[in-house]
Formats: C-alpha cells, sequence, structure tokens
C-alpha cells in the first residue's frame, strides 16, 4: 500500500474560482481518510486531482514515492498510469452492459487476457458478495448491489489507493447503514488507502480513521473522529460535524470565579480556564452534553445554568430530544428520559463537555 501526500495544492478555475486553496493532505498508507465538508467547497475537485482527471493549478501530489503531479516542475502522470480506483457519487455504471462487463470494463482496456479478466472478476465479486448478479444488468440491481458493482470495478484492476465520492447518496437511510459497515469491512480486508469524500457527518464519524474538513476549499482540521468532534478547531467544523448549542456573550473575572455571560446563559466556568476577563465569546455545547433534572442535582462536573421549560420532547430511539426555553433563549437537548411539555426543569452543562470559542476568529479557545 501507499500514502498519499497532498502539498499545498491549489486549484483555480477560470480566472477567481479557487476550488482548493494551499491544501496539505498526508493520507497514510493503508488509511481511511475521509473529507468533509457542504456542497461546492472542494471535495470532488481533491478527488479528482489525486485521480488525475483534473490538474492542480499549484502544488504536488504525490502516491508513494512517485510525484505524480507538479505544475511548477512541469510534471503531471495522467489517470491510466495512476494506480487508483475511483467510486463516482452517480456510480457511472454502463446500462448496457451486464454487471461482469461493467466489471471487467477496465481490465479489457489493460488488454489483459480473457482467462485472467474472467478470474479476476468473479475473485472480486465473490469478495464483494455480487457474484449471482454478474450475468444481470445494473437495471436489475438493488441500489446497494449497483454500489457494490462500482465498488468491484474500482478495486479489480487492485489499485493502490480507492477514491470514492459521495458513495452512499443514491442509497435510501437504511441501506446506507449497511453499506457503511460494507465499505467499512472491504477497505479494512484489504487495507487500501482510502479517500472517501461526503457531506454527511454520519460516513465520516463512522467511516474514518481521520478526517480532513474542507470549508471553501481550505483545510479547516484534520484528526481523528473523536477529536474532530470533541476539539472541534472553530464553530464551522464544531457545527458541521454535529448539532451544537452556541451563545454568545463575554468572560468576566478571572481564576476560581470565571463566569460567562450571555444573557439568559449565565454560568461559572470550570476555574483558571484561562481566557481574559472581558473577552467576548462564544460558548459551545453539543445536545447531549447537557443535563435536566427536575429536582436540584449537586455534582461538580455539572455547571448549573437555570430553571427552563420543555417546549418540545421527541421520543427518538433510545433517547428524546428535547428543547428547553431558558427565559427566550431556546436549547437542544438529548436526554435518556422524557419530559412532560410545559414542565419546569433545571438546566445543567457537563464541565467537561463545553467549549468557548473567540467571537472574532471563531476558533476554539478551551474545550
Ligand atoms: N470544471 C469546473 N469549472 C469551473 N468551476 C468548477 C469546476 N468544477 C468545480 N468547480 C467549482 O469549484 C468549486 C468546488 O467544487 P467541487 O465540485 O469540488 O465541490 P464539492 O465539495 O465536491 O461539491 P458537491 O458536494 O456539490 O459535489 C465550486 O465552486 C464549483 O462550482
Amino acid at each position: 500500500m501507499v500514502r498519499v501526500y497532498l502539498h499545498e495544492v491549489t486549484k483555480i478555475f477560470g480566472k477567481s474560482v479557487v476550488a482548493l486553496d494551499k491544501v496539505e493532505l498526508e493520507v497514510k498508507s493503508g488509511e481511511f481518510m475521509v473529507v468533509m465538508g457542504p456542497s461546492g467547497h472542494g471535495k470532488t475537485t481533491l478527488l479528482r486531482i489525486v485521480a488525475g482527471l483534473e490538474e492542480p493549478t499549484d502544488g504536488e501530489i504525490w502516491i508513494g514515492d512517485i510525484l505524480v503531479a507538479s505544475p511548477g516542475k512541469g510534471i503531471f502522470i495522467p489517470p491510466k498510469d495512476r494506480n487508483v480506483g475511483m467510486v463516482f457519487q452517480n456510480w457511472a455504471l454502463y446500462p448496457h452492459m451486464k454487471v461482469f462487463d461493467n466489471i471487467a470494463f477496465p481490465l479489457r482496456l489493460k488488454r489483459l487476457p480473457r482467462n485472467e479478466i474472467e478470474k479476476k472478476v468473479r475473485e472480486i465479486a465473490e469478495i464483494l458478495g455480487i457474484a449471482e448478479t454478474l450475468d444481470r444488468y445494473p437495471r436489475q440491481l438493488s441500489g446497494g448491489q449497483q454500489q457494490r458493482v462500482a465498488i468491484a470495478r474500482a478495486l479489480v484492476k487492485e489499485p493502490q489507493v480507492l477514491l470514492m465520492d459521495e458513495p452512499f447518496s443514491n442509497l435510501d437511510a437504511r441501506i446506507r447503514v449497511t453499506a457503511r459497515a460494507f465499505v467499512k469491512d472491504i477497505q479494512r480486508k484489504l487495507g487500501i488507502t482510502t479517500i472517501l469524500v461526503t457531506h454527511d457527518p454520519a460516513d465520516a464519524l463512522t467511516l474514518a480513521d481521520r478526517i480532513a474538513v474542507l470549508r471553501r476549499g481550505v483545510v479547516q482540521q484534520i484528526g481523528l473522529p473523536s477529536e474532530v468532534y470533541d476539539k472541534p478547531a472553530n464553530i464551522f467544523v464544531a457545527s458541521f460535524i454535529g448539532d451544537i448549542n452556541l451563545f454568545e456573550g463575554s468572560i468576566i473575572g478571572k481564576g476560581n470565579e470565571t463566569y460567562f455571560d450571555g444573557g439568559d446563559v449565565k454560568m461559572q466556568l470550570p476555574p483558571n480556564i484561562g481566557i481574559p476577563s472581558n473577552e467576548s465569546a462564544i460558548l459551545g455545547i453539543r445536545p447531549e452534553d447537557i443535563v435536566l433534572s427536575k429536582e436540584i442535582i449537586s455534582n461538580n462536573d455539572l455547571i448549573y445554568v437555570g430553571k427552563g421549560i420543555v417546549e418540545i420532547s421527541e421520543f427518538a430511539g433510545g433517547k428524546f430530544n428535547v428543547m428547553v426555553k431558558l427565559q427566550s433563549t431556546e436549547i437542544r437537548v438529548v436526554s435518556s428520559t422524557s419530559f412532560r411539555l410545559g414542565e419546569m426543569v433545571h438546566v445543567y452543562f457537563n464541565a467537561q463537555r463545553i467549549k468557548v470559542f473567540d467571537k472574532q476568529t471563531e476558533k476554539l479557545i478551551y474545550g
């Protein structure tokens, strides 16, 4: 297996559309990297540049020890010589070809002998659990099976790198869970260096060894799923990877007497939080890090925020999505117990889990 390394890669379309801006990304050998970001923020461009379907405007792309693209050095290795497999968003299966021929296509391009093609196609179809569909046309397959055919076609030429562009977006929610588990399992079995791009945090959190978050072509953070979720670099990352309540306010006092004053949401912060007084700040807390209780709780790990009224309490399979109103501020809570509408509850934030962001830069300064 190989590592993939993008060094200060910039891609500008036309005169001014900056799709990627000095992207620095190292995908280790055998690693499953998920690149996430909103629509139009450069994810597909990044994959196409690694595949060689697009030339960077600046920077270098390495696959293993080979420099495959460097405008500065006049190097550009075309896709067919990069040994990369790609699964496109729409799977791009040929409708008039049977599954066997779809999978065999890249091998025929390489002019492999017929018996070798037959062997490789059957082998990969077996691994992907689609051996019984080889004689059918794509339209005769379920969405999940079509996706497997697309993956089989990408893998059959035994690429060193697998690139996947939103591979689950055509699948409905229930199949998506199985499909994710399947992709993770195959990737682990084959140990193939993989880059998957998605706008769906669930894909990223469940699949990735590491996640890279892109915003307007700029890498915001690269880290383990737990790091990106628990220690997001900034407000953009924090709210893109999961739900988070955000409150604007300022820091008051210091040392053991440090407070956050956000109007309705006022609270004492953990001691020596290290943020200067008078600083404008945004306090963030994820819904699952809030505790609601009908009675007062005495627990050093919980920060008391105030009394609120339950406005919504919805069952969401083993948990409840609750909306509490604290004066005029609404707070989203994920709770293990349900509450009656209109009920008064005490609201606590888990002290270990609060995050404070600088208001100007939106960067994480505590948490
Ligand atoms: N061939 C092109 N010509 C001009 N602009 C392009 C081209 N391809 C992409 N762009 C622009 O580059 C930016 C990044 O696009 P890209 O397709 O990489 O985003 P994305 O994050 O993959 O979005 P999506 O999730 O919608 O596919 C966008 O502003 C897009 O309009």
